[in-house]
């Protein structure tokens, strides 16, 4: 058992990292506190029965576990992970799969694991998943997991950044866009799915053919199939002409199945026939004529958890996620937002004729802080928005909040103010100011830096004043 040293950054959270030996979980260990700008203190185990001892005396905010260190705990998978999680005390589980089963993810999953990753992993693509588990439950603050290393290209194939997290993802593109494997993209809406599939098409042997796409979430259910795999004239009222789908324009070429997560039941087994058989028949057709596609498909749901609600077959599954790649979302690499904020600003400036050059410190400092729930496509629109909207040689802070619509939706809408009421307690001016504020934050979703904008103060000060009052309440 050892205890790795922490990073000195007050986003600090407690990690258990349990492994089948202590010196592969050291080194994992190590190599992920290496891999995060704010390290988490990472405590190592080795097996299931040490990492038992130790969640009896501490908590942790995030527990991975090899699920096969798990194997000294209890009689299989499921009842391990079972007394894991009674263990746990709502810390967040991660669970680390064989990369060959799967199933015992799924299975790990149904019992109680709030994810899993399959081997081989990196610390880098770990850290961005353990980043990206925190924010959906809500505990980001208790871990951030930006990658910490240095960058060096800062555009690829259709993307812009610089972090580490996008130089992963740029080496992975590049190393899997020859293969003909179907390719299985995972990522929060507006992260870069669409982009990062025709990055793989561009870049691979298949480029002088088509890339044919295909959003299963925009075509109604009924007109899936013909649209998918091409219908027969006749075959339904309506079906004028024989016509191709989608899988045979690709022929050659590259599929892209967008939001696969929203496909039916009905038809993900007549996809999971094409991609065993290299197939298709149109609708209202009985032969089958055969095409050579890759296929890659993207979704911005958790795929295990669709398979653990039956909402998608795990058959299926198997076949396509053959080459798994992760879009991390953009608060997980801050130093992105200005490189894509200035990328915007030029490109939109350029087509609307207008002088915009640079952003204000205060609006680079709004930007760099704020959470970016829509990523790459809210902050795109933000800039767009304000380039139409505005004029000058500079973005500053208030033309921010007067275009962040997003934001303003998301606040609660004005209320009457309360008439006097002499009765009432008058609070003391500290805890009046301690409500605006707290207010204000909670408005602008926890953003610090967008709070202080909008209340016209340095996020400094509210760091200070939050010291303040907690020194006040101790002392009251
Ligand atoms: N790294 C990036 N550099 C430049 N532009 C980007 C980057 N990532 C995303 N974009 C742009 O952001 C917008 C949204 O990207 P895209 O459609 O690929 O996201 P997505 O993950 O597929 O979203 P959804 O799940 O909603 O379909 C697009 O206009 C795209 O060009």
């Amino acid at each position: 058992m050892a205890r790795l040293p922490a990073s000195d950054s007050v986003l600090c959270g407690q990690l258990l990292l349990i492994d089948r030996e202590e010196r592969t979980a050291r080194q994992t260990g190590a190599a992920l506190s290496r891999a995060m700008l704010t390290a988490p203190e990472v405590v190592v185990v080795e097996g299931g029965r040490s990492a038992a001892e130790r969640l009896r005396r501490e908590r942790f905010d995030i527990i991975i576990a090899d699920l096969e260190s798990l194997a000294d705990l209890a009689m299989g998978i499921e009842d391990a992970i079972l007394r894991l999680v009674k263990l746990a005390q709502g810390a967040l589980i991660l669970a680390i799969a064989d990369g060959a089963s799967v199933s015992t993810a799924l299975v790990a999953m149904r019992a109680g694991a709030h994810d899993y990753v399959s081997k081989p992993i990196s610390p880098e693509a770990l850290a961005a998943r353990i980043g990206e588990l925190a924010h959906r439950h809500g505990r980001s603050r208790a871990l951030a997991a930006e990658p910490a290393t240095g960058p060096a290209v800062a555009d690829f194939a259709g993307f812009v950044g610089s972090s580490s997290a996008m130089q992963f993802l740029y080496e992975q593109i590049s190393r899997v866009a020859a293969s003909a494997a179907p390719v299985f993209i995972t990522g929060e809406s507006g992260t870069g799915k669409d982009v990062c599939a025709e990055a793989l098409h561009a870049q691979g042997p298949r480029s002088n053919k088509r890339f044919v796409a295909i959003n299963c979430a925009a075509i109604p259910r009924d007109l899936m199939e013909s649209e998918l795999f091409g219908v027969t004239r006749g075959a339904f009222t309506g079906a004028h002409e024989d016509r191709k789908g989608a899988a045979e324009l690709a022929d050659g070429g590259t599929l892209f199945l967008d939001e696969i997560g929203e496909m039916d039941l009905s038809l993900q087994s007549k996809l999971l026939r094409f991609l065993q058989t290299g197939m298709v028949s149109r609708v209202g057709e009985v032969a089958a004529r055969k095409v050579d596609v890759r296929v890659i498909c993207a979704t911005n749901r958790n795929p295990m958890q669709m398979i653990a609600d039956r909402l998608f077959r795990e058959d299926l599954f198997y076949r396509l996620h053959v080459l798994p790649i992760h879009l991390p979302p953009l608060r997980q690499r801050p130093t992105d937002i200005m490189v894509l904020a200035r990328h915007f600003l030029a490109r939109y400036a350029a087509e609307e004729h207008k002088q915009f050059a640079g952003f204000s410190a205060d609006a680079a400092q709004v930007l760099a802080g704020a959470e970016w729930p829509g990523n790459v496509r809210q902050l795109q629109n933000l800039i767009r928005r304000i380039v139409v909207m505005f004029d000058g040689e500079e973005i500053d802070a208030t033309m921010l909040m007067a275009a962040d619509i997003e934001s303003q939706a998301a606040a609660p809408s004005p209320v009457e103010p309360p008439r006097p009421d002499r009765s009432r307690q008058v609070l003391p001016m500290w805890q009046q100011e301690q409500r605006i504020i707290e207010d204000a934050i909670e408005t602008f979703g926890g953003n610090i830096s967008m709070a202080a904008a909008a209340l016209q103060i340095s996020p400094s000060t509210i760091y200070r004043k939050r010291q303040s009052w907690a020194e006040m309440a101790v002392a009251s």
